[in-house]
């Protein structure tokens, strides 16, 4: 069984890898995985996907690629587009064509965050900036190229030991400034980025999900709990035990080009009872990646 991951070098790709190399799921012995870059595997270029494929035997695809700067998007809304819908329309045509089987990542920020109660799967996504837009393209795309065979996990506010998150540009302010402003009107719940990892390979190992064909589904996933911005950065902060006052402050008082949902929780109670996770809350899961810088 040959697993492709796209995105080695982002923050999900890496907690993936980072997992495998230290052996602690079952049932993967008679897997082999491909991380592949953006050297290796462009998604821009639709036919160098296509002839990808042509020359590579894949099972499972896991697409940890995208495009993932909110406020950049804006103003790059045909890179957004590309990678984040056209490129993912691809890989489900030919995750179709080859009996690939689709893991693809998506995120809270399909929801407009008029809720006040954890969305569910069924609830009607309606993006508020270009990013959203660009993911919720990408996820109806797969579910009208290929009904059966696609998993689409939509998460939030993630953070890891990689690349760029909130977690590691607070560390940082907060060793230079005295003070920092951060909103408090935005509720949602961090994702450690190695969790979810986790909870991918539980689902690609389980027989369930490769041995049938299963119509295409969407899934919530997160840490327990909910926190805004600040809340999270006090957390940060007071783990880390770094003196820096922080000041809750209103989105209308740190303007951005994109706009944000004001509530994003996401119910996790499909993905918890289907796949028998355990997941943990949000302020573990935070200590046990601090632990780790
Ligand atoms: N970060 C977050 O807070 C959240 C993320 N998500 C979703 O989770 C998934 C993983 O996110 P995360 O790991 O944080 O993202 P990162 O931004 O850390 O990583 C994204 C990766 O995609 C790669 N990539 C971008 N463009 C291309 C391209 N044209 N061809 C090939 N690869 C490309 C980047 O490559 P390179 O390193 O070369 O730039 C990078 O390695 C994404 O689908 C994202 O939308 C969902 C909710 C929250
Ligand atoms: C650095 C900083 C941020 N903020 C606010 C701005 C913003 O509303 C919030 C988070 O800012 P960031 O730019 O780190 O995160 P943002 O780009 O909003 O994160 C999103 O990324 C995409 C990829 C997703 O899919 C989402 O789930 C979500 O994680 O914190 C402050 O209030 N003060 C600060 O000093």
């Amino acid at each position: 069984m040959k697993i492709l991951i796209t995105g080695k070098n982002g923050q999900l790709g890496k907690s993936i890898k980072r997992l495998l190399d230290e052996k602690c799921i079952d049932n993967l012995s008679s897997f082999s995985f491909i991380f592949t870059s953006r050297e290796e595997l462009n998604l821009e270029n639709l036919e160098n996907i296509q002839s990808y494929f042509v020359s590579n035997d894949i099972d499972v695809i896991i697409n940890c690629a995208a495009y993932t700067k909110v406020d950049q998007a804006e103003e790059d809304q045909n890179q957004a587009n590309l990678i984040n819908h056209n490129a993912v329309r691809e890989l489900a045509k030919i995750s179709k064509k080859y009996k690939i089987k689709l893991i693809h990542i998506s995120t809270d920020f399909v929801f407009n965050g008029h809720k006040e109660e954890p969305y569910t799967e069924d609830d009607e996504p309606s993006p508020l900036n270009i990013y959203g837009e660009t993911k919720l393209a990408g996820e109806l795309a797969i579910i009208s190229t290929m009904p059966f065979n696609s998993i689409i996990i939509r998460t939030g506010w993630v953070y890891s030991e990689f690349g760029n998150n909130f977690v590691k540009t607070i560390l940082n302010l907060a060793s230079k400034n005295n003070a920092l402003d951060i909103v408090s009107d935005q509720i949602g719940t961090p994702t450690y980025a190695y969790d979810l990892a986790h909870s991918i390979l539980n689902i690609v190992s389980d027989e369930n999900f490769l041995e049938n064909e299963k119509p295409t589904a969407i899934l919530h996933y997160s840490n327990e709990g909910e926190s805004s911005w600040y809340e999270f950065a006090k957390e940060i902060i007071s783990i880390s035990g770094i003196n820096c006052n922080l000041n809750p402050i209103k989105t209308k008082d740190y303007p951005l080009p994109a706009k944000r949902p004001k509530y994003s929780i996401l119910s996790k109670k499909k993905i918890s009872q289907e796949y028998s996770l355990n997941i943990d809350h949000w302020k573990d899961a935070l200590k046990a990646c601090l632990q780790n810088l």
